[in-house]
């Protein structure tokens, strides 16, 4: 069994990249537009980026990119398995230019660095791991070509990639998510195959549920699910939540603010990149 395969649930470091001015400016697709507060939204992902400091993590600033709306949304510029870096190819075209930098701060933590080529296109929203089966969603931003060149480059690692159409939500993981015991939680109208995916649990909130493994029985959360937190309460976990409702207004959940890295020694501060 590959290192890649046997969950890590020790702190590591978190990739992240900051909101800028124009966030207001990122895009929506299956919610209703409301406007956007910068200074706010900047300070609640602040908070989220201290929620993971708080629990051991070192953190990692991919470069501000100031021209970019959605740019932290970092979750879906790349697709991280032990050494390896898969840079993706995001489906909105307002987006490509933000996996340059997100390359270029992996790169420069030593990453292997393989890359989605055209005319694919992948987000990292769409791939949810669970061990040596990856789940990714299709035919939303995710081409299948994106996820054929996925499971080439993972094949080696002994992982399987399962394609699994999405359409009905912006990702296939704001649809479902894993919990650390291998639990999936899902919101089953949103989910195209809900048969695709195993001893699924539902969840009674339409958005705001995804988690974010801190370590051990620790789950970052969102506030704006009270009844699934308290699901989670109720199963032994032991949650930090954070208040990301101006990020949430562009359609983020908790997992597309960070990329978690593991297996690498940097301290607690943050390393500029
Ligand atoms: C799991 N999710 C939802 C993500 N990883 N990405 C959120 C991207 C939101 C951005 N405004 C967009 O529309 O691309």
């Amino acid at each position: 069994m590959s290192p890649a395969q046997v969950p890590d649930h020790r702190p590591g470091t978190a990739l992240v990249r900051r909101p800028g001015p124009r966030f207001d400016d990122g895009l929506t697709t299956h919610i209703d537009r409301v406007p956007v507060d910068p200074d706010l939204a900047a300070r609640q992902w602040a908070d989220y980026v201290a929620a993971f400091r708080a629990g051991g993590w070192a953190t990692v600033e991919v470069e501000p990119a100031d021209d970019l709306p959605d740019a932290p949304f970092v979750e879906d510029t790349v697709v991280v398995v032990d050494d390896l870096a898969v840079v993706a190819r995001p489906g909105a075209r307002e987006r490509l230019a933000e996996t340059t930098g997100t390359e270029r701060a992996l790169a420069g933590l030593g990453f292997r660095i393989e890359r989605i080529t055209a005319p694919a296109t992948l987000d990292g929203g769409d791939v949810l791991k669970l061990g040596s089966s990856w789940f990714v969603g299709v035919g939303g931003r995710t081409s299948h070509e994106g996820a054929r060149q996925l499971a080439d480059l993972v094949a080696p690692l002994d992982i399987r990639v399962v394609p699994v159409r999405t359409s009905r939500a912006l990702h296939l993981k704001t649809t479902v998510t894993a919990l650390p015991d291998g639990t999936l939680l899902g919101y089953v109208p949103l989910l195209d195959e809900p048969d695709a995916f195993p001893n699924l649990t539902p969840v009674p909130e339409r958005n705001g549920w995804r988690v974010v493994l801190l370590g051990d029985d620790r789950l970052l959360v969102s506030t704006s699910a009270p009844r699934t937190s308290q699901m989670l309460v109720d199963r032994g976990y032991e949650l930090v939540a954070v208040d990301i409702s101006e990020l949430e207004k562009r359609e983020s959940s908790v997992t597309c603010l960070s990329v978690r890295l593991r297996g690498l020694t940097l301290g607690t501060e943050d390393a500029c990149c």
